[in-house]
């Protein structure tokens, strides 16, 4: 038996997954199965591999389990590694964040300068009971000056405050953007066990948290520490004795705050996992109100939701008795410097050791301490709360997908179209368990109909998602005029497939700028190229009779316009950039039988001089297909002409006589 461990994400597990090829099943389902478990958050698990291995799994393993050994550090430890990353990402930013410092210094030592002035306004007004006139010419021009500073004090109050949220919002700005960027880049699978709910809250919440602990909180945590900084310099310059006093409370509050700041971030990134988990429950209901209304399951959706808001509560419970306890001891701590000062003070004053004035400046500059040791307490806990924020959104950042959005070489000039499907073993990475295709091969020739029948559930959708790359296979490839996709760049790939499939996704926009969308330079398209398309799809009829045509908005996933309709807006789109290969998945299998004849119609006209493969239901489109696949067991078990299988007692003739699959058809 062999032992490894590692720190499992759902990053660093993909990637062992690959390694895992030649495991046997059982040990690969007992992997899968802890990767549906591991796959929202990194969990360290250990691994035993049975002695009855293949002999080069063991340093496979290694290989795989040294690069993600776990991490040494504590948790709730602020690691110097992620600090600095965090205020690099404050680089772009420096200019505005040195003036808004410089700005904050000034601020900072105004209010510092008024307990002083306090003390000697006091002690002018002392001394003004014996010598009026001199006591009241010193006391208009120390307040004169007093005037003038705390204008500057207001002014670069301002700017500190302008300066340091604008940088806020462009740091939070530019972080969402890396974000999304990095999420767009990522491959299909990688969104298989996503919920997009936790994306979006990574994307909005999380980025919002690093935003503002980089300008808002650095600028009341530096505030604070200049202050402490300063307010107690100014005590030991008064009175070095009466600071010790006053002071001796600050190291056992600095201890607790240390470990109150570590206990919020281990909160902050259970919350925000609760919160992102909430948000996909909302998310999820909102985006298939329609099913949620048919059923009738408001109530228990309502249920649902508030069982996941709940969660979070309980744990801003726990979090709001930490912050409780810490800010009342903090509050309390303030109030035992100043009690002190006052009753050492108050003797020192007896004991003409010190001025009234002296005393009071002090019990002000132990007053600003009391409150900025707070401010720097909560700038800590912000801190490590934006860590864990950060942790979560450098996930996504660092994650390299394994199938590139661009990149690979465009080798021919005039493609024709010839598709291979070779040797193809493939499982989706989220359910490695489970082979969808075990050797599959087959050929469809430049300018073919490919209708690709067989039971529900055989990988008919599959097989088209492998030919847009997006999947990879885990052996074998798909071919593209004898070159392997894989080597092709992803873009120009997809820019050669037009795709229509069962339930077209529209966008919430015009119909011309949903049509668009399928064109490479939308900027070229003119307005006889749209008519031209749109007339070809079926689309042009409909929409000359909406009142505002092309521009109508067709609502979110174009719920504005009947399945047919959109159906066919979903063929000119894939049209306009005029492909040479198209993939129907199922595109009429959903429709009436009205409708059914408007696309069957736009799309016998589209086939014509293409390559199709057809992921088919309907015996029209079989029919017509130059050659019919049958998928049985992850396999091609039987090709050719539709009248030449009907005739053959094979899987074909086992299919048409199946109940389910006659429904279908019919
Ligand atoms: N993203 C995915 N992640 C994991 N498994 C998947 C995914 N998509 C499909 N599957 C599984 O792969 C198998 C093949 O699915 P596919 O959609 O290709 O079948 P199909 O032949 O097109 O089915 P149907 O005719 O019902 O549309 C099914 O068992 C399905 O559950």
């Amino acid at each position: 038996m062999y032992m490894y461990s590692m720190i499992v994400t759902s990053h660093n597990l993909s990637k062992s997954f690959k390694h895992l090829k030649f495991f046997n099943n059982n040990f690969r389902r007992t992997f899968s199965n802890m990767s549906q478990k591991i796959n929202q958050s990194k969990t360290y698990i250990s691994v035993e591999i049975p002695e009855a291995k293949p002999s080069n799994s063991k340093g496979v393993f290694s290989r795989i389990f040294r690069r993600n050994k776990p991490e040494t550090k504590k948790e709730g430890g602020i690691k110097k590694s992620e600090l600095k990353r965090l205020f690099s990402l404050a680089k772009p930013e420096k200019w505005k964040l040195v003036s808004a410092i410089g700005f904050l210094v000034v601020s900072s030592t105004v209010t510092m300068a008024i307990p002083f002035s306090l003390g000697k306004i006091l002690d002018i007004i002392y001394v003004g009971e014996k010598d009026i006139d001199a006591a009241r010419t010193k006391l208009n021009q120390v307040c004169g000056v007093l005037l003038g500073v705390f204008v500057l004090g207001a002014i670069c109050n301002f700017a500190r405050v302008y300066l340091m949220s604008t940088a806020g919002y462009r740091m939070t700005n530019a972080l969402r953007r890396q974000v999304f960027s990095s999420i767009l880049k990522q491959e299909q699978g990688w969104f298989d066990v996503r919920p997009t709910g936790e994306l979006v809250n990574r994307l909005s919440a999380d980025t919002q948290i690093v935003g503002s602990a980089l300008s808002q909180n650095i600028s009341d945590g530096l505030r604070s520490l200049v202050m402490v900084c300063s307010g107690t310099g100014m005590m030991f310059y008064m009175s070095p004795e009466l600071a010790c006093v006053g002071l001796a409370i600050v190291p056992p509050v600095a201890v607790v705050a240390v470990i109150y700041g570590r206990f919020v971030r281990g909160i902050s990134r259970k919350l925000q996992d609760s919160l992102a988990d909430t948000t996909k429950v909302a998310e999820e209901r909102i985006s298939n109100v329609r099913t949620v209304k048919s059923f009738a399951q408001e109530p228990k959706e309502f249920v649902t939701y508030n069982t996941s808001i709940d969660r979070v509560l309980q744990l801003c419970y726990k979090e709001a008795k930490a912050r409780a306890l810490f800010y009342g001891m903090v509050g309390f701590s303030g109030h035992i410097i100043i009690i002190s000062v006052l009753y050492y003070g108050g003797v020192m004053v007896s004991s003409n050791t010190i001025t009234v004035g002296n005393l009071s400046s002090f019990l002000l500059y132990a007053a600003y301490i009391g409150v900025s040791v707070g401010g720097l307490s909560s700038f800590y806990s912000d801190l490590n709360k934006s860590l864990g924020a950060a942790t979560r959104i450098w996930e996504i950042i660092d994650r390299e997908p394994s199938i590139p959005i661009q990149g690979g070489s465009i080798p021919m000039s005039v493609l024709e179209g010839h598709i291979q499907f070779k040797s193809i073993e493939f499982n989706y990475p989220s359910r490695t368990d489970i082979d969808i295709f075990k050797n599959l091969n087959l050929d469809i020739k430049p300018g073919q109909t490919v209708a690709v029948v067989g039971p529900s559930g055989s990988g008919k959708s599959t097989l088209g998602a492998l030919l847009l790359r997006l999947y990879d296979p885990a052996s074998g490839g798909v071919f593209l005029d004898n070159h392997n996709i894989k080597d092709l760049d992803p873009a120009w790939l997809k820019r050669h497939i037009g795709t229509v499939s069962q339930e077209p996704i529209l966008f919430s926009c015009s119909i011309k700028e949903n049509i668009l969308y399928g064109a490479e330079e939308p900027d070229k398209i003119t307005d006889e190229d749209l008519v031209k398309v749109c007339k070809e799809a079926n689309v042009y009829e409909f929409v000359q009779q909406l009142p505002e045509g092309f521009d109508t908005v067709v609502g979110e996933r174009g719920v504005m316009l009947s399945g047919g309709q959109k159906q066919r807006v979903a063929i000119a789109r894939a049209l306009i950039k005029d492909p040479k290969i198209l993939l129907l998945d199922e595109a009429t299998s959903a429709l009436d039988s009205q409708s059914e004849h408007f696309v069957q119609e736009a799309l016998e006209r589209v086939m014509k001089g293409r390559t199709v493969l057809t992921i088919a239901h309907r015996l029209s489109t079989i029919q017509n297909a130059d050659t019919i696949a049958v998928l049985k067991n992850g396999q091609i078990v039987e090709q050719g002409k539709y009248d030449e299988l009907v005739l053959h007692d094979g899987a074909f003739k086992e299919l048409i006589k199946h109940q389910t699959f006659m429904q279908v058809n019919d």
